[in-house]
């Protein structure tokens, strides 16, 4: 599996330019014939939180239409990062998940709000699942804070995702916890972790970047600079099988003593 990460500076605030730059970024990554383009946390509107009623889009309608149209255009799978979308009055910070053909595969709300940026004020929790398969591979996505909750993950790779896609705003403060936090999640998973994060600031926070591969070992397969760039990879999916059989953490769990 290829895979390009767009690591972007997110202009705050300011969704049209947004839009455009998604849309040059995807085109961009299209051409380096890769299977699936990973886009940053709440690409649409950055930390705007207080502006979300004038910002936020509509029932997720124009992002699906955006992703929709490029995935088809470049054939493509489009982990749709996440945006900030209005849904019945409420906020949420969502993934979108589109096929090749365009077709929206799965939708996901952060689980875990970030207190620390406020988002407990104004987002609304997601609590469903996000497992998908990526050309018949067994995937699944998770947004920025949910990554230091390794039971959440879990119990979803316990279903069999060989790719973890994390879509993120994680500030330059703490990206060696970032770093750290990821390798763990792919390590106890035995699992490919695939890391976007945002680069530039916005009035509370800046971003440094380091989008990260990593392999089911921990070991680090591509990592981004602190600039905006698209970083590819290519994931050899038989580690996954190789790594797992040598040592079937999976089989050897002990659910029942995990309450
Ligand atoms: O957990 C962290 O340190 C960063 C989390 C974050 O920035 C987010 O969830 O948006």
């Amino acid at each position: 599996m290829q895979v390009a990460l767009a690591q972007l500076d997110i202009q705050f605030g300011n969704p049209d330019e947004n839009y455009r730059q998604i849309e040059t970024a995807v085109t961009r990554a299209a051409e380096q014939a890769v299977d699936v383009i990973v886009l940053p946390e709440m690409w649409n509107t950055g930390y705007a939180l207080t502006r979300l009623s004038a910002l936020a889009d509509l029932n997720g309608e124009r992002t699906q239409k955006v992703l929709s149209q490029l995935a088809k255009r470049f054939k493509v799978n489009i982990v749709g990062g996440s945006v900030a979308v209005e849904r019945d009055g409420d906020y949420y910070n969502e993934m979108l998940v589109l096929n090749r053909q365009g077709e929206l595969f799965s939708r996901y709300d952060k689980v875990h709000r970030f207190g620390l940026m406020a988002e407990d004020r104004y987002i609304t929790a997601g609590k469903a699942k996000n497992v998908f398969p990526i050309d018949e591979v067994p995937a699944m996505g998770v947004i920025c804070y949910d990554i230091r909750f390794p039971e959440w993950l879990r119990i979803q790779a316990a279903q069999g995702p060989e790719v973890i896609f994390v879509s993120a705003e994680w500030p330059t403060v703490r990206l060696p916890q970032w770093r750290i936090l990821l390798q763990a999640r792919a390590i106890e998973n035995q699992a490919f972790v695939v890391a976007v994060n945002r680069v530039g600031s916005d009035p509370d926070n800046s971003f440094g970047g380091q989008s990260l591969v990593i392999d089911p070992l921990g070991q680090i397969v591509a990592e981004a600079e602190d600039h905006p760039q698209i970083l590819t990879a290519h994931l050899d999916l038989t580690q996954v099988t190789q790594v797992r059989g040598e040592i079937p953490v999976f089989a050897d769990r002990r659910p029942e003593l995990y309450r």
